[in-house]
């Protein structure tokens, strides 16, 4: 039903955390001099159990907001266009603003909510993603801490959904090829 339906895991709880260790060291780090509130928008629902993990180990005056953001609709691969479902909650203008995701896969949700932040006048803006997809790219989305690159597989767990189930699992990893609807 849930871990019966994985065919293989990919990204152990384990190496989840430990990678999410090292990134949240990276960017305490990189914003130690800031001096004001780091503002980490998560891009919601995919990026819940990332962000909370990460922002966790931040030693930062951090704020929290949240965008819910979809694109995928039932399928593994995207419709093309993006609806935003909840907006921000800050006026984000001359703020230092990480965006916190789950998966860069085609890039056309980053590339879509990058323009959007920018007219918002931010000070700063940087993509924080656990995982990125290279090879499925069809905009280019420069990200500032990748968690691992993966191969073009489609990925559930840790927040990743197929068709909104699956999103509780604590790893991530592949379905058996029979539970996908469209094959
Ligand atoms: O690079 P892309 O091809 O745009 O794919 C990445 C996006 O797809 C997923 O969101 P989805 O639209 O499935 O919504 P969800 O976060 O609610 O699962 C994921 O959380 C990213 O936001
Ligand atoms: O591999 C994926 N899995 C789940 N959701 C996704 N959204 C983009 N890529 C993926």
């Amino acid at each position: 039903m849930l871990h019966e339906d994985i065919e293989k895991v990919v990204f152990s709880e384990e190496q989840i955390q430990n990678r999410i260790a090292e990134m949240a060291k990276q960017i305490t780090e990189d914003y130690k001099d800031a001096q004001e509130e780091i503002y980490c928008v998560a891009i919601l629902k995919g990026a819940v159990m990332f962000y909370t993990d990460l922002v966790r180990r931040l030693e930062l005056p951090v704020r929290f907001d949240f965008m819910i953001a979809s694109s995928y609709g039932n399928g593994t691969s995207t419709t093309g266009s993006v609806k935003i479902l909840k907006d921000l909650d800050y006026d984000i203008e001359g703020k230092h603003l990480i965006v916190i995701e789950d998966i860069i896969d085609s890039g056309t949700t980053m590339n879509y909510l990058n323009k959007y932040f920018k007219e918002r006048k931010p000070k700063s803006v940087k993509l924080c993603s656990l995982l990125s997809k290279p090879s499925r790219r069809m905009v280019e989305v420069p990200i500032d801490y990748c968690g691992f690159e993966v191969p073009d597989e489609f990925l559930v767990g840790y927040g990743l959904d197929y068709a909104e189930v699956y999103r509780n699992l604590p790893y991530i990893g592949v379905l058996k090829p029979e539970i996908y609807a469209d094959n």
